[in-house]
């Protein structure tokens, strides 16, 4: 639930990045309420990873602001930043377990590195984890590599929430399922993320996923958030690039800037 006067969990204003003369964001301003999920929309190129590392302190912006619970985060380095991590759990794309440890060892990688809690402690944790995405002990003990994707992705999302963080990014989360599996793992997501309280943000480019798991949208086109708005009402936006995109349809202004680069 969304308070109007609450102070935003991630606020963004004027963010700007370019890799040399590929101007990617060129001037982001963002709030992302607590306890809102909100998904970031647009095309292949268009930022959408950029903004996430921004975010995360893997990439350093030109210019611009990044507050968290309202502390700035651009600039932080060493401890300041890991602080700043530790209030983000994060669900990669590909899942990104590490092949050598078992499923539970993954699930608790955060705990027993970042928190330091004792191994036995942090299983007991990280199983309970993975029964709350549907996973029983036994999958505890396999290796990765004996896991389907649609498991993959339940693990990965055992451990983005291990550490009972604040805010969860997922990124890309059904690529690669089927629909029904993807659809499962959407569920999940919003299970999850409601019961922690947490803030999530995603991006994606499955729209029926997207609807499913978001109260919010933001489209990233040229740089900018270009709308930002509630998800119920995305479909009757006015904004004609925010409907070309969502309907996916190959006609629109979006097509004439690509005609515009290449035409
Ligand atoms: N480390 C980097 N060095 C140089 N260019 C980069 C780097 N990271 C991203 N870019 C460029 O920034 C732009 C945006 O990339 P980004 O990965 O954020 O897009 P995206 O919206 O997430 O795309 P997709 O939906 O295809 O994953 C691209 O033009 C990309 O080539």
């Amino acid at each position: 639930m969304t308070l109007a006067n609450a102070l935003p969990k991630i606020q963004i204003r004027d963010l700007q990045v370019a890799f040399g003369s590929n101007k990617v964001l060129q001037g982001v301003n963002l709030d992302i309420a607590p306890g809102d999920s909100l998904v970031v929309i647009g095309g292949s190129g268009s930022g959408k990873s950029v903004l996430l590392k921004c975010i995360l302190g893997l990439l350093h912006p030109q210019a611009g602001s990044i507050k968290i619970d309202g502390e700035e985060v651009v600039g932080l380095t060493g401890d300041e930043l890991e602080a700043v991590r530790h209030k983000i759990g994060m669900l990669f794309q590909s899942a990104a377990l590490f092949d050598s440890l078992t499923v539970w060892e993954n699930v608790a990688f955060g705990l027993t590195q970042g928190e330091k809690m004792p191994r036995q402690e942090a299983k007991q944790v990280a199983l309970k984890r993975l029964a709350e995405v549907g996973l029983q002990a036994q999958v505890g003990e396999l290796m990765p590599s004996e896991l389907s994707g649609g498991m993959k992705k339940r693990v990965g999302l055992a451990r983005a929430i291990a550490t009972e963080p604040d805010i969860i990014f997922f990124d890309e989360p059904t690529t690669g399922l089927d629909p029904i599996m993807g659809a499962m793992i959407d569920k999940l997501i919003v299970e999850v993320t409601q019961a922690a309280g947490a803030t999530g943000l995603t991006i994606t480019h499955d729209m029926a996923s997207a609807r499913r798991i978001s109260n919010r949208m933001a489209m990233l086109f040229e740089g900018r958030i270009i709308w930002d708005g509630a998800t119920d009402q995305v479909e009757a936006c006015g904004n004609p690039y925010v409907e070309q995109f969502i309907n996916g349809r190959p006609d629109g202004p979006i097509e004439m800037k690509i005609q515009d680069h290449f035409g």
